[in-house]
């Protein structure tokens, strides 16, 4: 076998060898601009720090000291953040010759999908979920389904039970006419704008849309009125809630609805159905459950006496499968005969079905998802993000990489056929108790990882520390679409819990920073810093947008004059880093206002979730809170939806976040309007780059100015924050004038 480097591209010569890699990696094209680009912006920052060193004034002393920390910091943090954008790796999968190798060989895979609020991740789109999969091009009886349900919902489990009947007519209806994507909602939403040409199909089509929309109704109905009295006594399972007090307190709840061999579970064709099964694991008020990550684990114990397969797909309720290969194309890197072995996992992107048409709260994660996770890619460990993962189940258990002795052995599946379900479910149960993980290695080395809000990385890289490698596979046509926030507030609270589980990973026995060195590559141990880090980028923020918007008012000036030479390298980095990221933004599909949203956004979560992410930390460090998971609310009211719809901010109630924000705004704004009164007073041009800050800080704040002072919708800002928000404001912008 010869290799060959073509442009960049590794590939395998094929003229003289049979053998084709399954996977083929290409290296970003404008690697070498890229480079230089970050190069010539750290010269600049250079400069920065020696006329910050060699400039220090009299008057404005402390300030001045205090930019130049500031400064120092976010250029730290801006060398992190390039070792993501040094070596963009890009990969594809080539399945068809995945099926002519081992076609009749796949291993099996185990879906693991996660709810936990009836209320606020609805039934129906938990179903469609499990559907979509469900419907998977993949042999039916190498599949199966997992529902964890925290909330140990009896209409959760009712809307399974229907999905289970429902996925007879869908699962064959969807491959009979190979239709993307394959959860029902949102193919019926896309079919209704396209009827299909063939006759078949479309009486079909309708046929299978009735039994949707009816199973709706019950379901809906049940959501409403409880689950109904015939359901109940025609299946046990509903028995399960008999004993059952609380979501917090009740014993594990397990139901296996389809199996290979049961006739129940074969589809209108008379072809066996993928297993499926639901599972609320036991809670106890006196023991902690670690949310995701010990719903995980309870599932992967389970799982492992009903199908145990080697490959596991990680999946949050609210996120469908949105192309029915994307199983074949995930094992083409696992199956891979040369470098298959070393992959512990293979992350897809997460995109979302919801986003507003200029990403009016940043929450498409775009650049996390089209640049910085195939840099990590480049250094062998795109992180894990907790949805759209495949995972080795060794791997996840723990599992060391033995280093090239490591075989792939797809064949051995550990088959546990169980003459008797009931026996099944009676051993299963006793894997999901409370009681199980006591004095094991579970949460700490095996299974996902506990002690972090971001489960998933933390978990991914305790995978990479046992020297597994990661693969990031980002395929045009998205595997799978999700659900994003969709109110400010959703967003910066969802926010601060990842900046918190960030932060508490680097005092976790898993902190890159301390313990990364010789486990994986300096790159990634950067990349990983970069999100370790992100919190504390708050101070540095805030003094930004604060400190030399008050100077102002003293006239204290902190930057050099607009002619002398040190005013270079400020211009060039502040331009080049906004034009740089505008071009990142518009060259994977974003708009100019786009860009515009996500500036605002990084200053809205660095001025306000990132502050209250340290602030939990030192609080938990005195012991004085618990750091807790709270649920991304998947559901959105009428009227909140049509302000999204049009890009209008949704604020609505009095937040601590809002009243940071909306300080810093007026503050920033009481400095422009006094320093402009006084413009003639002040030496312009000694002062040109703060009022200029100040002024770009004004203008991005308009919408908080427009719900403080200019609307009436619901949406608004209330009054009573804005009172506390003027008067925080006026007060700090006289104390900092009348201090000497
Ligand atoms: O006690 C809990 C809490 C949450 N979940 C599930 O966890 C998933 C993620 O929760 P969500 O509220 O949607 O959080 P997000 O911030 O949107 O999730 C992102 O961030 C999480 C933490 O990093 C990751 O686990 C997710 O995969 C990732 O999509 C959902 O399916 C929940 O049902 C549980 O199973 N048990
Ligand atoms: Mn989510």
């Amino acid at each position: 076998m010869k290799c060959s480097k073509k442009r960049g591209i590794k590939v395998m010569d094929s003229s003289d060898s049979e053998y084709h890699s399954l996977f083929e990696s290409r290296r970003d094209r404008g690697r070498h601009i890229r480079r230089l680009f970050s190069f010539s912006v750290f010269v600049a920052i250079c400069f920065i720090w020696a006329y910050r060193l060699a400039h220090i004034p009299e008057h404005g002393k402390w300030a001045w000291l205090g930019l130049f920390a500031a400064e120092l910091w976010s250029s730290l943090y801006w060398l992190l953040g390039q070792a993501l954008r040094w070596n963009l790796i890009f990969r594809k999968p080539f399945n068809t010759r995945l099926s002519q190798r081992y076609e009749n060989s796949l291993p099996g895979v185990d879906i693991f999908v996660f709810t936990a609020d009836p209320v606020i991740e609805p039934p129906m789109m938990v179903i469609n979920t499990i559907l979509s999969v469900m419907a998977y091009d993949y042999p039916v009886e190498k599949l199966s389904v997992y529902l964890s349900d925290d909330a140990a919902s009896d209409i959760t489990f009712y809307a399974l039970l229907e999905a289970s009947n429902f996925a007879k007519h869908w699962v064959p209806f969807s491959k009979r006419f190979k239709v993307e994507p394959r959860s029902p909602h949102a193919y019926f939403n896309i079919s209704s704008s396209s009827n299909p040409q063939d006759h078949d199909h479309a009486k079909d089509l309708a046929a299978i849309k009735k039994l949707y929309e009816d199973m709706r109704k019950r379901i809906e109905d049940a959501v409403k009125l409880g689950v109904p009295s015939e359901a109940r006594s025609k299946h046990n399972g509903f028995s399960q809630w008999d004993s059952y007090s609380s979501r917090h307190d009740h014993e594990t709840i397990l139901q296996i609805l389809h199996t290979r061999d049961s006739h129940n579970s074969k589809d209108v064709d008379g072809f066996v159905l993928p297993t499926l099964v639901y599972m609320s694991r036991e809670k106890r008020p006196q023991y902690h459950h670690y949310y995701k990550a010990g719903a995980m684990n309870s599932l992967l114990r389970v799982s492992s006496t009903i199908s145990n397969s080697k490959i596991i797909l990680v999946l949050d309720c609210d996120m469908h499968s949105n192309h029915s290969q994307s199983v074949r194309d995930a094992l083409c890197f696992f199956m891979d005969e040369e470098k298959g072995h070393e992959i512990g996992f293979v992350q897809f992107p997460q995109t979302f079905e919801n986003i507003s048409k200029n990403d009016l709260y940043g929450n498409s994660l775009s650049i996390i998802m089209e640049v910085e996770l195939h840099g990590a890619d480049g250094y062998g460990g795109p992180l894990f993000i907790g949805t759209c993962g495949f995972l080795r189940r060794d791997a996840l258990c723990g599992k060391k990489f033995s280093g090239d002795h490591y075989k792939n052995d797809w064949n051995d599946e550990n088959e546990l056929v169980k003459a008797n379900l009931q026996e099944l479910e009676v051993e299963s149960k006793a894997l999901a108790s409370c009681t199980y993980e006591g004095n094991t290695l579970w949460g700490k080395e095996i299974g996902a990882i506990y002690g972090s809000l971001v489960e998933d990385v933390i978990t991914g890289i305790s995978i990479q520390f046992q020297g597994w490698k990661s693969v990031y596979y980002n395929p045009r046509r998205k595997g799978f679409l999700g659900i994003a926030p969709t109110t400010l507030l959703h967003t910066l609270v969802q926010q601060t819990r990842w900046a918190e589980g960030e932060m508490q990973i680097l005092f976790s026995r898993y902190s890159p920073t301390w313990y990364g060195h010789g486990k994986i590559k300096l790159g990634l141990i950067m990349g990983y810093c970069h999100y370790n880090y992100w919190a504390t980028i708050c101070f540095p923020m805030i003094y930004y947008s604060v400190i030399p918007s008050l100077c102002l008012l003293k006239g204290i000036s902190l930057f050099p004059k607009m002619s002398s030479p040190w005013a270079i390298p400020f211009a060039f980095v502040a331009l080049a880093e906004s034009t740089s990221s505008l071009i990142e933004g518009l060259n994977i599909g974003g708009t100019i206002q786009g860009w515009w949203n996500g500036l605002r956004m990084w200053l809205y979560t660095g001025t306000s979730s990132y502050l209250f992410a340290c602030m939990n930390i030192v609080l938990k460090f005195f012991g004085l809170s618990d750091p807790s998971f709270n649920i991304t609310t998947k559901i959105i009211e009428d009227d909140v939806s049509q302000r999204y719809e049009k890009e209008v901010m949704e604020f609505g109630t009095s937040s601590p976040f809002f009243t940071m924000l909306s300080t810093i705004a007026l503050l920033n704004l009481f400095c422009l309007l006094t320093t402009l009164k006084e413009l003639i007073l002040i030496e312009g041009e000694q002062m040109i780059f703060q009022v200029l800050l100040c002024g770009i800080l004004v203008f991005i704040n308009f919408p908080i100015y427009q719900g403080l002072f200019l609307r009436s919708d619901k949406g608004r800002l209330p009054s009573y924050c804005a009172i506390k928000s003027i008067a925080l404001a006026l007060s700090a912008c006289i104390f900092f004038s009348t201090l000497t």
